[in-house]
């Protein structure tokens, strides 16, 4: 990574966003900071909002006997997400609606039906979003409820704008023990951006640390939002719930009734299904769609026919018709996923709409190195591009969002495609400006145009904003310089609360920047070092001649030496990984 230090221009270099890291931006003078989170108190979010009730639209469903199929005026349809940092409870919450408005059985419940891939399950965190659809009675009325989980690492902010993008609403949910984190503020202004209401729900309070009220203040400080209704619950112990619900109705507006226009419906995920191949998650924005339509893809121009379409309730249930407001999937036998972009809009081939729904921000991945063309199948923010390395051989560079999208992707490939996988050190594009005005990018050090073409080298910036409690601003601004970082300003939030802003290249954070950035700010709690396993040879010798047991040892010993001088060594995954993840000593 030779150039990186060279690269630093007389033309401001381009600047990254914290929130969506790697997206390039053009060579402009340094936009202004991103607007303070207390600019929100001109504009008081959490009132109640009831537009005009719109007029009700027709009978969507197949399956009358469903209750939550059932059809309710437009004016009943709330689409909401819920926004939090990782770990505050989101998927708790979500799992606790579906059980209370009897979505899922009790018995049916997985733990965290939201949460359903293995891979989502075993590391406790959400990958891919999911919708559902409950439904529920308030004063003898009923209401359909359309949930979007959203995830809450900072890898996945381009997933949380996708499906914000679908919403009227968001609940905010923050841990009462923990407070405002940095991706309650990185979502919070996504939603912001999308316009949505927004409900506060201070979670986990039933945990003796809990302090909700200094939680509510710091909330109100940080974000400029008031919360003095703040919901209070504990999506783990059922409390609070019913108010949340509450609130979804009063506060979150419902949809436009433009149940007569023009088809427009927005993609905001798809899968791809190997017997029905790609799935479209959308929420239809204007008109209707039923079985059996001739819809087009408006940006790829692809059409096909919607062999079926249905809701997510939250499985797939099939349903005949769909209307402005409601949230749904479709499959047509669509074969590749180019067709059906997330972001793209469905529109009607015979009776087209006058111009797509604005797309949701496209991600620009950091780059990597490599992986194998089936990635994109199911993630749309996955770029990659064929590429031959002398040490390596084939392969492919990749673009991810950033390390834990990279390890998500490297175990879905190894488990659900049955691929083994080897993935080399990130690195960054840089751009070459030449002597003959031309630009180039470049993302390899051989492949550098000669000092003599070249006029100037831009490497990607982000700017970060870290929030910290006092004690670790000191290591972190350790971290900032040793990353080529320049520190911008530092606010006090709270007593105890510093935002530490730092403007850093984008190089010196595609590694292991967070691990670093973590380590440098949390306690162990516990360790424990385990010896390396290897094969008891003693455990048939009952006492007896010390001299056997050395002997013993002695063949183990000339065994493994041979082994090494003859035998093929495996280089595991875990290796390459650790290398990216080096040590401050080792560096
Ligand atoms: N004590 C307590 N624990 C809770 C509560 N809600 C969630 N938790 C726990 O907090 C942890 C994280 O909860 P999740 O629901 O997985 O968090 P999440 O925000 O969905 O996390 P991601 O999916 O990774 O974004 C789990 O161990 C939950 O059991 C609560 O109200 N009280």
């Amino acid at each position: 990574m030779a150039t990186a230090t060279a690269s630093r221009l007389a033309v401001p270099a381009p600047r990254t966003s914290p929130h969506a890291p790697g997206r390039r931006r053009p060579a402009a003078p340094l936009p202004s900071a991103p607007p303070r989170p207390r600019a929100l108190s001109a504009a008081p979010r959490g009132r109640v909002v009831c537009p005009a009730a719109p007029a009700s639209s027709p009978a969507s469903t197949t399956d009358a006997g469903q209750d939550r199929l059932q059809k309710v005026p437009v004016s009943n349809i709330r689409n909401f997400s819920i926004i939090a940092h990782i770990d505050h409870g989101k998927s708790t919450l979500a799992d606790k609606l579906l059980e209370l408005t009897g979505t899922v059985q009790k018995r049916e419940m997985k733990q965290q039906f939201l949460d359903n891939m293995d891979l989502e399950r075993e590391r406790g965190i959400t990958i891919k979003l999911q919708a559902a659809r409950m439904r529920y009675i308030m004063n003898d009325e009923p209401y359909c409820l359309n949930l979007i989980d959203t995830p809450g690492h900072v890898d996945f902010s381009y997933e949380v704008s996708r499906s914000l993008a679908a919403c009227e609403g968001a609940l905010l949910v923050v841990d009462a023990s923990q407070g405002v984190e940095a991706q309650t503020l990185a979502n919070v202004y996504l939603a912001l951006e999308n316009d949505l209401e927004i409900i506060p729900v201070l979670n986990k309070i039933d945990l003796p640390g809990a302090e909700p009220d200094r939680v509510a203040q710091e909330i109100e400080e940080i974000i400029g939002m008031d919360c003095s209704n703040a919901i209070r619950c504990s999506a783990k112990e059922g409390i609070g719930i019913t108010e949340i619900l509450d609130a979804i109705v009063t506060k979150i507006p419902p949809p436009q009734n433009t149940a007569k226009s023009p088809l427009r419906a927005l993609i905001f995920d798809s899968y791809y299904d190997p017997y029905r191949g790609v799935i479209v998650y959308f929420r239809v924005v204007d008109g209707s769609i039923k079985k059996g339509d001739k819809i087009c893809f408006m940006a790829s121009g692809k059409e096909y026919v919607a062999d079926e379409i249905g809701v997510l309730s939250p499985n797939q249930m099939q349903v005949s018709e769909l209307y402005a407001g409601e949230v749904g999937y479709l499959s047509a036998s669509i074969r590749s996923v180019a067709d059906a972009r997330v972001g793209d809009t469905i529109t009607h081939s015979s009776k087209r709409a006058e111009c797509a729904l604005p797309g949701y921000s496209q991600a620009t991945p950091m780059e990597l190195r490599e992986a194998l063309e089936k990635l994109q199948l199911n993630d749309a923010a996955l770029k990659f591009e064929p590429e031959s390395s002398s040490a390596m051989g084939f392969g492919f560079r990749c673009g991810f969002l950033g390390l834990l999208h990279m390890e998500i992707v490297q175990e879905r490939l190894e488990r659900e495609y049955n691929l083994n996988l080897i993935i080399t050190a990130p690195s960054v594009v840089y751009h070459v400006n030449l002597a003959d005005g031309e630009t180039v990018e470049c993302s390899n050090p051989s492949l550098l145009p000669e000092p003599g073409k070249r006029r100037s080298i831009e490497e990607p910036y982000v700017k970060i904003d870290m929030l910290t409690p006092k004690e670790y601003i000191g290591p972190i601004m350790e971290l900032g310089q040793e990353r080529r970082g320049e520190f911008k300003e530092m606010n006090f939030i709270t007593e105890n609360r510093a935002s530490v802003v730092y403007e850093l290249p984008l190089a010196e954070m595609v590694g292991d920047f967070f691990d670093q950035l973590k380590s440098r700010s949390a306690k162990v709690i516990a360790s424990e070092a385990l010896s390396a396993i290897r094969k008891d040879v003693l455990s048939k010798c009952y006492g007896g001649d010390i001299s056997r047991k050395k002997k013993l040892l002695k063949k183990q010993a000339e065994g493994k030496r041979r082994m090494k001088a003859i035998g093929r060594v495996d280089v595991p995954q875990e290796a390459f990984m650790a290398v990216l993840k080096l040590e401050k000593e080792v560096l």
